[in-house]
């Protein structure tokens, strides 16, 4: 279980995030939405203790502030929005240091046993056919895959990914939802994901959480917060109105 209490985090003393609460079972996924700049990646940077907070996180019972790196490793996993890129490094060698926690550090060292579920996570992205590529050659959405297999060869207990599909077209959109939302139940992990498309939210989320200025809106599950006049309130558009309009549109 992933408990986070009386959770407060930001920049330079200026608290973005206040005061969040929230439990999450095993095989259960969280969708975090809400405006630009609410403060979602802050949130997730604080679980994923790459920022400092004040309260708790704690998974398993364990503070995830208090774990060394390679414990932290194997049990949270985060994929931010801004993976950048430094090295030529092929698929098959990024995806491979997700495996850092699990080996002793050099790639040469890697087991028969991580092979394989190396292997196993640029399949399950679709990219098995671009295994030996250089990552510096691929499209944005081939790369955003890359990350997404990296999470899974990482292998965490919670996966933290902030927009995962954003370079996606629709079909990998929904694919690796799918995929995703049937890897945390099968394998009784924690998934907490940011996600813009209200739509993709509704269809896939076991809980939502809406954040206005890095607070807790609402929270429940998806017919709960996305309700009409909560969103329009917040996000300052008719979204279910536009929506509407759009689907007229469709033959
Ligand atoms: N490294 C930083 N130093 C100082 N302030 C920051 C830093 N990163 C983010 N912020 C500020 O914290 C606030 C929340 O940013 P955050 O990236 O968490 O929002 P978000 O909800 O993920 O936004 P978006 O939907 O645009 O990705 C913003 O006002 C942002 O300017």
């Amino acid at each position: 279980m992933l408990e986070i209490k009386e959770l407060f985090s930001g920049y330079e003393d200026i608290d973005i995030i206040k005061e969040i609460n929230i439990s999450i079972n095993k095989g259960e996924n969280l969708f975090i939405i809400g405006p630009n700049g609410c403060g979602k990646s802050t949130l997730l940077k604080s679980m994923a203790n790459i920022i400092e907070y004040r309260g708790s996180v704690k998974i398993d019972e364990e503070e995830v502030s208090s774990l060394d790196r390679i414990t932290l490793a194997r049990k949270i996993g985060l994929m931010s929005q801004t993976s950048q890129i430094h090295f030529p490094y092929s698929v098959y060698d990024t995806v491979a240091l997700g495996r850092y926690a699990y080996s002793k550090g050099a790639l040469s060292g890697i087991s028969k046993k991580d092979k394989k579920i190396i292997l196993e996570s640029i399949e399950n992205v679709g990219l098995s056919d671009l295994k030996d590529k250089m990552i510096t050659e691929l499209s944005g959405g081939q790369l955003q895959r890359v990350f997404l297999a990296r999470v899974f060869a990482q292998d965490p207990d919670v996966i933290l990914l902030d927009e995962p599909t954003n370079h996606l077209d629709l079909k990998h959109q929904i694919e690796i939802l799918q995929y995703l939302k049937k890897w945390v139940k099968d394998n009784n992990k924690i998934l907490i994901g940011v996600l813009h498309d209200l739509n993709l939210v509704h269809y896939f989320a076991d809980r939502v959480m809406l954040l206005d200025k890095g607070e807790v809106v609402s929270y429940g599950k998806a017919s709960e917060v996305l309700n009409n006049e909560r969103i329009e309130s917040i996000y300052g558009i008719d979204i279910k109105g536009f929506m509407q309009n759009v689907l007229e549109k469709w033959r």
